[in-house]
């Protein structure tokens, strides 16, 4: 989780590095989920913070009762990150505030009809007119189909391989991330990764 939140915070500040905010400051939305996807969300954000310039805010309302996301929460919370109490209703105010949107909601265990209070989260980001950036899938998408009434994000970070919806991604930047399969998996499920640069942790597919 530390590496695939680490990759999500290197892919968006290639993708908006701070110099690109024009209005105002780089402010930043992060909505996390009640799953490891809301856990690399927060990952992202305290990286974020430790790449000078963002000012990131954190949208939290499901938190598991697990010391791993307990860990993460403090672990934010003691860097000054900010985390709101209600998440704003119309979609003007994010855009007045904020210059762009991670969306942590949820990941590849996703399934059925959202549920609140997600739903709604949903529709007011689909509203939206600032950049949404989504770790691994877009939140709300089939993990195989897509979902073509769904979130449609500027930028996709996929994490470990590009899940099959990836196809439907219609936005401007496609990173992969999360440099941490073994080769004899890699064979084993016969992915076919592309080699990262260097030392990177994330690789630009588009
Ligand atoms: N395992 C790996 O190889 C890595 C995973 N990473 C990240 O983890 C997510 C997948 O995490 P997981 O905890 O399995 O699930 P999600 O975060 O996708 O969501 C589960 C969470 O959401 C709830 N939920 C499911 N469906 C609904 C619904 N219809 N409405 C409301 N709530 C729903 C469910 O109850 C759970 O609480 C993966 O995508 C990566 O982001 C890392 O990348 C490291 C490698
Ligand atoms: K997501």
């Amino acid at each position: 989780m530390e590496l695939a939140g680490l990759s999500c915070a290197t892919a968006i500040a290639k993708a908006y590095p701070v110099s690109s905010f024009t209005s105002g400051l780089p402010t930043v939305l992060v909505i996390c989920g009640p799953g490891n996807n809301g856990g690399d969300g927060l990952v992202c954000a305290r990286h974020l913070k430790l790449f000078q310039g963002y000012e990131p805010a954190i949208f939290y309302p499901k938190r598991p009762n697990k010391t791993l996301f307990e860990n993460l929460t403090t672990q934010c919370q003691k860097m000054d990150i900010p985390f709101l109490s209600e998440f704003p209703q119309e979609a003007e105010v994010i855009d007045g505030a904020y210059n762009l949107a991670i969306d942590a909601i949820f990941g590849f265990s996703f399934k059925g009809a959202v549920r609140e209070p997600f739903g709604s989260i949903l529709n007011t980001l689909k509203r939206i007119t600032i950049p949404i950036a989504s770790v691994d899938i877009p939140s709300g998408w089939d993990v195989e189909k897509g979902n073509p009434e769904g979130l449609q994000p500027d930028m996709l970070i996929s994490l470990t391989a590009p899940k099959q919806s990836a196809v439907h991604f219609s936005g401007r930047y496609h990173y992969l991330g999360g440099r941490f399969v073994p080769l004899a998996l890699q064979k084993k499920y016969n992915l076919s990764l592309p080699d990262y640069p260097g030392t990177e942790c994330v690789h630009r597919l588009l």
